[in-house]
């Protein structure tokens, strides 16, 4: 199981570059990465197993981040009300953003990164809707459309199979200012 001292940090070049393309099948290699990121991730938002290994919650994490440069990311979006289903979960393999809203979103709390210990503050605009293309564990494609808060997040995890950070994507000048009509998400 991964625990935040597996979690590569800002500064390792890993997180800066281009992720390789996944093969299928997935070796068995690629299929314990693919189970153990998505286990990290369960298992952060467990209030007591998160406080129990010292982990820094999430809802989506990518393979650089545990210094694997390759396309791959788990990503678990819980339901807002505590007992429905997740608003996605599975590990989104060779992903393809195939098209996107011209109109952005961006989380009204600003974000953060597994990755980046400090808080940088600031909007990060994003696509408000995308149409994102990817592969399964078992080789399947998928074609889902994904609005806001899962949006943003499938977002920032590809950024990452692309080297791309989310302070990357903040306004120097202003941090929160947003373009004209963002859909700001909380
Ligand atoms: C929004 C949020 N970001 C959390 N952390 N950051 C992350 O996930 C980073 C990725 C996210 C940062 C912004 C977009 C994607 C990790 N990243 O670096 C991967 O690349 C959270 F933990 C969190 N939630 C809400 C849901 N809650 C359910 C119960 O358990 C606690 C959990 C907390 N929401
Ligand atoms: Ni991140």
């Amino acid at each position: 199981m991964y625990l935040m001292k597996d979690i590569t940090r800002d500064g390792n070049p890993v997180l800066r570059k281009r992720a390789a393309e996944v093969s299928f099948p997935l070796s068995d290699e690629d299929q314990q990465l693919a189970k153990e990121m998505m286990k990290y991730l369960e298992v952060s938002q467990d209030p007591e197993l998160c406080e129990k290994y010292k982990l820094r919650a999430g809802v989506g994490l990518a393979a650089p981040q545990v210094g694997v440069s390759k396309q791959m990311a788990a990503v678990l979006v819980p339901s807002p009300d505590e007992d429905g289903e997740p608003l996605f979960k599975d590990v989104i393999i060779n992903p393809v953003i195939v098209s996107e809203s011209v109109q952005y979103g961006a989380l009204t709390e600003g974000e953060g990164c597994l990755s980046v210990d400090k808080d940088v503050p600031g909007y990060v605009p994003r696509h408000d809707r995308i149409t994102l293309r990817y592969q399964d564990v078992n080789g399947k494609t998928h074609k889902v459309r994904l609005k806001h808060y899962p949006a943003i997040v499938c977002q920032h995890e590809i950024d990452h199979l692309h080297g791309v950070l989310f302070y990357d994507h903040i306004n120097k000048e202003n941090p929160f200012e947003a373009p004209a009509d963002t859909v700001m998400i909380s």
